[in-house]
């Protein structure tokens, strides 16, 4: 099973991930794009990852924000996959965003 990372292994990859927060055990990005369309273009860009990763991030849409939250269930909290995942999404919003 993935390890829970520390804090300061969870702050560095933050530093890399300015526009990500740590929320209760989450990586939290609230992205926003120029409407509807382009924000689900993006959800089901992340969906395909995550899919192919077999991890997945819990997603809120409304019209043109998304709230992309990463943490590992089983584990309870953020690991190396929420990390990588995070990773992932944040190259997706920014080339679309
Ligand atoms: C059985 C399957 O491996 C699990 O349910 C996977 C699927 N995707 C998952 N995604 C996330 N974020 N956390 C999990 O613990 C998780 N578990």
């Amino acid at each position: 099973m993935a390890q829970l990372l520390s804090d300061p292994e969870i702050g560095k990859a933050l530093g890399r991930l300015p526009k990500w927060r740590l929320v209760e055990g989450g990586l939290v990005l609230v992205a926003q794009f120029a409407d509807f369309a382009q924000a689900i273009q993006a959800v089901n860009r992340v969906a395909e990852i995550a899919e192919n990763d077999n991890h997945h991030p819990d997603i809120d849409i409304r019209w043109n924000k998304v709230t992309f939250r990463c943490s590992t269930h089983s584990a309870g909290g953020v690991t190396a996959l929420d990390t990588s995942l995070a990773t992932e999404i944040d190259g997706i919003v920014s080339a679309i965003g």
